[in-house]
């Protein structure tokens, strides 16, 4: 397969054609530590694909009141999952980097970041240093958002605006309902259940978004009802053995709801009392999936009369998830 790459489809006009594969993830921050979360979050909450208020009132709010009380705060989770090479989310994401690497070794794979490192800049100097005329690029977000797959765009185009010479471009929007995805989650979920046993829930926690965008027109819901149908299909699930929320959410507006640490608290009282939760939105485990959802949501469930809960691991460097890269890659070329 990785011959093809070099060579493109055999019988294609672009034969000659030298690839190279861009995986884009969010980023994170470069340390647990105040000062960089800062920097990150900075970044991050400035990007208007994520907040779209006025940017002269937001960057005061952001600056003034946000930041100050946030980052230190949020220094401390990121602390708490910190693994020995780094933040998990860029650990993984490396992982994944150098996995598929290793499946197409004639194929320059670079990893970027949207906000923070590796930066969208130095990938593309590194892939353009190789004299790729084409780019398959990835983002690592299963199903299209405004705000993390636009936003990944964006900040590739912005890249793009300082160079002479563009290479072709194939971007993959996203792969809600790719079988290799559907087979990938239902066998991670039947992995668990023969492990735990089957729960009287599992939940699909994605993260949420402002409604405003969607009424705005992103697809973003779809996308995620599209990924949970397609798994619940795969396992024969009963609509009343699995539900779906929004976790994540951030400042005041309405959020796409269910919201996952309400329905939490209120599951045990309608007699859910064990419950296994996937997040199917999220390639890497991130502060999202392991503070958030196996640490702080276990808690809200089992103070509120739960008595077990599992949380599924996101798919990360596991050889299924590998192999849907591979293939969403060369499908495009
Ligand atoms: C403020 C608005 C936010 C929107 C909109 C949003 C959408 C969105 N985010 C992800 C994936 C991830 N988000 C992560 C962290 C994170 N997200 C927000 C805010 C919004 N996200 C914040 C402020 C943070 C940082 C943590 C915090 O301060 O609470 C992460 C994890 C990063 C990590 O370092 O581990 C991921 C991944 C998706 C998929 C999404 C829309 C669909
Ligand atoms: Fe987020
Ligand atoms: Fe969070």
């Amino acid at each position: 397969m990785s011959s093809e790459f070099i060579t493109g489809r055999a019988n294609s006009p672009l034969s000659q054609i030298k690839t190279g594969i861009l995986l884009v993830n969010l980023g994170t921050p470069d340390a647990p530590t105040a000062a960089a979360v800062k920097r990150y979050l900075t970044q991050f909450l400035q990007d208007r694909r994520v907040v779209d208020l006025n940017p002269l009132i937001w960057s005061f709010i952001l600056k003034g009141i946000i930041l100050p009380r946030r980052a230190p705060r949020v220094a401390k989770l990121y602390h708490e999952v910190w693994m020995e090479e780094g933040s998990p989310l860029l650990v993984y994401s490396l992982r994944q980097q150098r996995a598929l690497a290793a499946r197409l070794p004639q194929v320059p794979v670079e990893l970027a970041m949207t906000y923070g490192s590796p930066s969208v800049k130095q990938a593309l100097d590194r892939l353009q240093s190789q004299n790729i005329k084409r780019l398959v690029v990835l983002p690592l977000y299963p199903q299209y958002s405004c705000s993390t797959t636009a936003a990944a765009w964006d900040a590739l185009s912005a890249e793009l605006a300082n160079r002479r010479d563009l290479p072709e471009i194939s971007f993959i929007r996203d792969y809600a309902e790719h079988p290799l995805y559907i087979a990938a989650l239902a066998r991670s979920i039947q992995t668990s259940f023969e492990r735990y046993g089957k729960p009287d829930l599992l939940l699909f926690s994605y993260h949420g978004i402002p409604q405003r965008y969607v009424d705005e027109g992103d697809d973003y819901p779809q996308r995620c009802e599209a990924t949970t149908r397609g798994v619940v299909a795969a396992l024969g699930l009963e609509p009343s053995e699995y539900k779906m929320t929004y976790q994540s959410r951030f400042g005041r507006e309405v959020w796409l709801q269910p919201y996952t640490d309400e329905t939490m608290r209120s599951l045990p009282s309608q007699g859910v009392k064990s419950i296994q939760v996937i997040c199917p939105g999220f390639a890497s485990d991130c502060l999202e999936t392991i503070e958030e959802i196996e640490q702080q949501n276990r808690a809200f469930f089992l103070e509120s009369g739960g008595e077990s809960y599992h949380y599924i691991p996101a798919l990360n460097d596991s050889v299924e998830h590998i192999d849907l890269f591979e293939t969403l890659v060369t499908e495009r070329v």
